[in-house]
């Protein structure tokens, strides 16, 4: 099956900054891909060269097997954006300028029409349909910059931040109709800072740091990689932590009457725990375990990063 985004060796320089350096990815047709990474990790820069934006120094990509530059319409009719910034035409009323939006991949006049009307709808701004870009609310303008990326019907949704800034309500309703999308066959890469964003909605999630690739992974697995805490209630506590000779064990420390031993898939330890510290003459009076959140993970990965947006 042909990957919907395959990207070799992609390298961007802006004089001195390494937007991209080396980035390899590839994304199937229909998953819901996340790209994580801090300020300044080459998110954008990567966007920008899959729709033609931005030219590569080096590499190769592509969209459904059409090569970005070479194939660039075939590419760009394949693939509906919401950019990160407002580029919207000022002057017409937004249904109009969807309808120019369809009219640009080949819709003729009357179906571009009915598109757009369409468009509005689901994004719930149908009674906004004669207004302009800028009397929109802030909300308002998210649903429509995704009205915008859909309206030609795209194979590849790509969206970037698409729910900056924007209240729980509406980033659940933008949630909910991207998920739709998804569920009816269309491909979708988002990038996010919300890490809550990507683990409810992405099959995978590649981290980026510095223009590459660190990571490539479900959500799922990229938190089984962080350290539970396992919060321990002993009967007859000691003043310090008993040793717990167990692999995946990080360390285990006393915090008033409480033992908290962190380690690794720290839920299946538990048993084993529990048994050593019986053996070793301890009453467990109860027992709390605080699961590895994506978010640790992340930091975690990308810490060298820090300070650097
Ligand atoms: N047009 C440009 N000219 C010069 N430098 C640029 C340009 N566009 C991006 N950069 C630099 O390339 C690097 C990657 O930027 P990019 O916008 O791709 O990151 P990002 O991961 O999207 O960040 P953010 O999460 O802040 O949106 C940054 O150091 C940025 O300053």
């Amino acid at each position: 099956m042909t990957a919907a985004i395959d990207v070799r060796g992609l390298e961007k320089s802006y004089g001195d900054v390494q937007a991209l350096d080396g980035l390899s990815l590839s994304v199937e047709e229909g998953e819901f891909f996340g790209l994580l990474g801090p300020n300044g990790a080459g998110k954008t820069t990567f966007i920008n060269v899959l729709v033609g934006l931005v030219r590569a120094s080096g590499g190769e990509a592509s969209v459904f097997g059409y090569d970005v530059v070479e194939d660039y319409r075939e590419v760009r009719d394949r693939i509906g954006l919401a950019p990160q910034e407002y580029n919207v035409d000022r002057f017409f009323p937004i249904q109009e300028v969807l309808e120019h939006k369809a009219g640009y991949h080949g819709f003729d006049r009357a179906t571009a029409r009915e598109r757009a009307r369409e468009a509005l709808e689901m994004v719930d701004i149908a009674d906004k349909a004669d207004a302009r870009f800028h009397q929109l609310s802030g909300g308002m303008k998210r649903r429509f910059m995704l009205a915008r990326a859909l309206v030609s019907g795209p194979e590849l949704l790509i969206l970037d931040e698409p729910t900056a800034g924007v209240d729980v309500q509406l980033r659940h309703d933008l949630w909910e109709i991207i998920e739709k999308m998804n569920a009816a066959g269309t491909t979708i890469l988002l990038t996010t800072h919300y890490i809550e964003e990507a683990e409810r909605l992405c099959d995978r999630v590649a981290i980026l740091d510095q223009g590459r690739k660190v990571e490539v992974a479900t959500p799922d697995e990229l938190t089984q990689r962080g350290t539970d805490t396992l919060d321990i209630g002993l009967g007859d506590p000691p003043a310090t932590a008993p040793q717990i000779d167990r692999d995946g064990v990080v360390s285990a420390r006393m915090d008033g009457d409480r033992l908290l031993v962190t380690a690794r898939g720290g839920s299946g330890l538990v048993p084993d725990v529990l048994r050593e510290l019986e053996a070793e003459g301890y009453t467990v009076t109860d027992l709390d375990i605080r699961r590895a959140s994506l978010e640790e993970v992340f930091v975690d990965m990308t810490r060298t990063a820090e300070g650097q947006a």
